[in-house]
């Protein structure tokens, strides 16, 4: 063994005997239970060993098109996986399978950058479920889950994402064939983004105005096929293609799509929700936003997945940071661990902290997401708009959060975190997406604060609100002044809060007052109503975090470091955003001072267990898919190794020398 090989194992086999608590049990409460680490476990040596997920040379090296073929390849074959596996048959047999199967986080990792099957699973699939009567999902539905047929999601449009209500694509019913007629009738309608649209797809979910006796009642899905089942060729009167490379996510060919008076049977209307009868007859559904409720599951998905990506981020930076040796901190003394430099502590153990936040918030959301949609499957729709503040609002913070959580990981790790093969650019990119996808994030904050402040008003008349906004009139506003424990500090969240937002309200009102109607009022306070959605939200995760472990059956000795990690991710976001908590004497300046101390010593507290706490999220190797984060700690092998693969290498003078270099040389012919 190499003496620098040596010690890179042995500063982590050294930090790994400081562990002050039992991995196995973090390592349960980050799956959400023991079945569910041995399931996971099993899943995953039944994925993970198998050689056909396996890269015959780095995606970085491949062309865009053998990328896509590469990926494609994997994708398919962890499909003939699903089938073959008889506890995943089981589990996909079950009212929740399909979506349980859809959320284990190690899936991502088969392949590598997104993947051309990912809108077939995590829109398409979920779409028929939530949006296709009973008669359509046995049409579809096993056929899509076998992967018979391949579908997508394709709503956005050159000229609209965000606003839905804008979208162009028509389809009219023509009651004499029984018929919609899909039409785009502008360049800016031409359906743009779509994941897998461009060449894998053979259906998807389209969603179009819809016109019926004249009438328009708003966008609607409908589920059309794209390609002949048999060729493959794609289907006359529709154009198909895929956009061009990405930041990112180049291997999910993203698509276009142009109808040009495409007809499809009234039956493959999707019409759960709402219907058109044989004579264009309308039938409302119970809320006209039932049609958006693929978003708001994807958007719970994605807190659930930015958590993940921030995880590996962190494993990776966390395991670097204990082998890396830098610098004097001592004068005259061997170089410390970076990890030893407070600043690099203060880097990475945030970020551990943010992971658990996300993922207890993520927990709560979701158990929202099931309640809310179980009574509405039963016809009461009351908790919706609690449900789509909610997770418009975690969606936003958790991709933001994960997406600058992996950067500031990645900056830990110097030069080193810039290669491919740390993973960080495919993580960064990865995220980054979810600030974007699924609803834009500014976007996202401002259906967040249109809850807020019209809740605000309700209550302040006396009105019932929904549970999370209910803290936002009543003593919280004039509370005295809290103390320093846990309690206390949620209680000077809330105070933040509820005086940040009964400003805003107040501002906003001043300007109607003044003359402005309410749109252009809302406009002009936009940035600060971003603001109340911000920080109403931070709450809602403080407060679920704190509650978390509160109500969590541990041992004495995890206890310590989850509540560590806890009062690090609190107290840090006050000491960030202290400005809100002085404005309104929420705390004082001698507080601030005090959770100044209290967070470097939490950090000192934290700093030897950090690399036992990520060990604890279980992340196999392969799922991490970095030089510098593998168990091990043999990172310049690693390095060195992994730079050896580069084609450029494979040659000592490269045949581009000859062409170019050569000439411009002049060297001896
Ligand atoms: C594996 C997965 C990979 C994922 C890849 C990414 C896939 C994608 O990106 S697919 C495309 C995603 N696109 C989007 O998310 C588009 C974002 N835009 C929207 O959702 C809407 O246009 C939105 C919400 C911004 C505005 O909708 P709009 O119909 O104009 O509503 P708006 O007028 O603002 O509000 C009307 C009411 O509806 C409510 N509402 C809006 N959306 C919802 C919803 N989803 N659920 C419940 N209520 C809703 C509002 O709260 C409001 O209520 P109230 O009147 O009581 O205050
Ligand atoms: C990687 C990736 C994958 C995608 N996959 C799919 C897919 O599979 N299917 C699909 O249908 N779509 C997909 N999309 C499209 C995606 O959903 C949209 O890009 C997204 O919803 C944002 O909409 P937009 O592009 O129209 O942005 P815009 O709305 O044009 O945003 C541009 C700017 O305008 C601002 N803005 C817009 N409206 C408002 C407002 N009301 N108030 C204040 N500011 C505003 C935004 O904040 C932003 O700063 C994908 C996109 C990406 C990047």
């Amino acid at each position: 063994m190499s003496i620098m090989k040596q010690q890179c194992v042995s500063d982590l086999e050294n930090e790994r005997k400081n562990c002050s608590f039992d991995k196995e049990e973090l390592t349960n409460i980050v799956d959400g239970g023991v079945e569910k680490t041995q399931f996971r476990r099993r899943l995953e040596e039944y994925f993970l060993r198998d050689p056909q997920f396996l890269d015959s040379i780095g995606p970085d090296y491949m062309s865009h098109e053998d990328r896509y073929a590469n990926e494609l390849r994997k994708a398919c074959h962890m499909i003939h996986k699903f089938s073959e596996n008889e506890e995943i048959n089981q589990v996909i047999g079950r009212p929740d399978g399909v979506r349980s199967i859809m959320g284990l986080g190690f899936l991502g990792a088969l392949t590598r950058d997104g993947n051309p099957l990912q809108l077939h699973l995590g829109m398409f699939i979920p779409t028929l479920i939530g949006q296709g009567t009973p008669e359509q999902q046995e049409r579809w539905l096993g056929r899509a889950v076998l992967g018979e047929i391949i579908g997508t999601y394709a709503q956005t449009e050159m000229g609209h994402g965000t606003f839905l209500r804008g979208l162009e694509t028509t389809a009219t019913y023509d009651p004499s064939t029984q018929e919609f007629i899909l039409h785009t009738p502008t360049i800016t309608a031409t359906k743009w983004w779509p994941g897998g649209l461009g060449k894998t797809a053979n259906y998807a979910v389209v969603m179009a105005q819809l016109f019926t006796k004249g009438h328009c009642y708003g966008p609607h899905p409908f589920l059309v096929q794209l390609r002949d089942e048999k060729t493959h060729q794609s289907l006359p009167g529709l154009t198909v293609g895929e956009i061009g490379p990405r930041l990112g996510m180049n291997t999910s060919d993203n698509g276009f799509l142009r109808f040009d008076h495409f007809r499809i049977p009234r039956t493959n209307m999707l019409m759960k929700h709402s219907q058109v009868l044989e004579d264009g007859t309308y039938v409302k559904p119970l809320s006209s936003k039932l049609a958006y409720g693929t978003m708001v599951y994807v958007r719970v998905g994605i807190c659930f997945y930015s958590c993940h990506l921030l995880q590996k981020a962190v494993t990776i930076a966390t395991r670097y940071s204990a082998v890396r040796h830098q610098s004097e901190m001592l004068p005259g003394m061997p170089e410390p661990q970076i990890l030893d430099y407070q600043t690099q502590q203060y880097k990475v153990l945030p970020q551990i902290a943010t992971v658990f936040a996300l993922l207890f918030a993520a927990r709560r959301v979701g158990d929202t997401f099931i309640e809310a949609t179980t009574s509405m499957n039963k016809g009461n729709l009351a908790m919706l708009p609690e449900l789509h503040a909610i997770s418009c609002g975690l969606k936003a913070l958790s991709s933001t959060d994960s997406t600058s959580g992996i950067d500031i990981c990645r900056l830990s790790c110097g030069g080193h975190g810039y290669l491919a093969s740390s993973s960080f650019p495919r993580l960064y990119t990865l995220c980054t997406a979810t600030m974007t996808y699924e609803g834009e994030n500014t976007v996202l904050w401002l259906q967040v604060a249109r809850y807020l402040i019209k809740s605000y008003q309700a209550a302040k008349r006396g009105e019932v609100v929904g549970p999370s906004v209910a803290y936002l009139v009543g003593k919280n506003t004039t509370e005295i002044r809290a103390d320093l424990s846990d309690a206390g500090l949620l209680g000077a969240c809330r105070k933040s809060v509820c005086a940040i937002v009964a400003e805003v309200e107040s501002r906003l009102q001043h300007l109607c007052s003044k003359g402005q109607d309410y749109h252009h009022a809302w406009n002009n306070m936009s940035v600060f109503l971003v603001k109340c959605a911000q920080v109403h939200t931070r709450y809602y995760v403080c407060e679920k975090y704190v509650q978390a472990i509160e109500n969590l059956k541990l041992s004495d000795g995890l206890r310590t470091i989850l509540r560590n990690l806890c009062r690090l991710y609190v107290v840090n976001h006050i000491i960030v955003h202290q400005g809100d908590f002085l404005r309104c004497g929420a705390l004082t300046a001698s507080d601030m001072k005090a959770l100044e101390e209290e967070m470097g010593d939490l950090l000192a507290a934290l700093r030897p267990q950090a690399v036992s706490i990520v060990d604890a999220f279980d992340l196999d190797d392969f799922i991490l898919d970095s030089v510098l984060g593998s168990k091990d700690g043999n990172v310049y092998q690693r390095l060195y190794d992994e730079a050896l693969k580069s084609p450029l290498n494979q040659k000592d003078v490269p045949d581009a020398y000859y062409k170019y270099l050569r000439p411009l040389m002049k060297a001896n012919l």
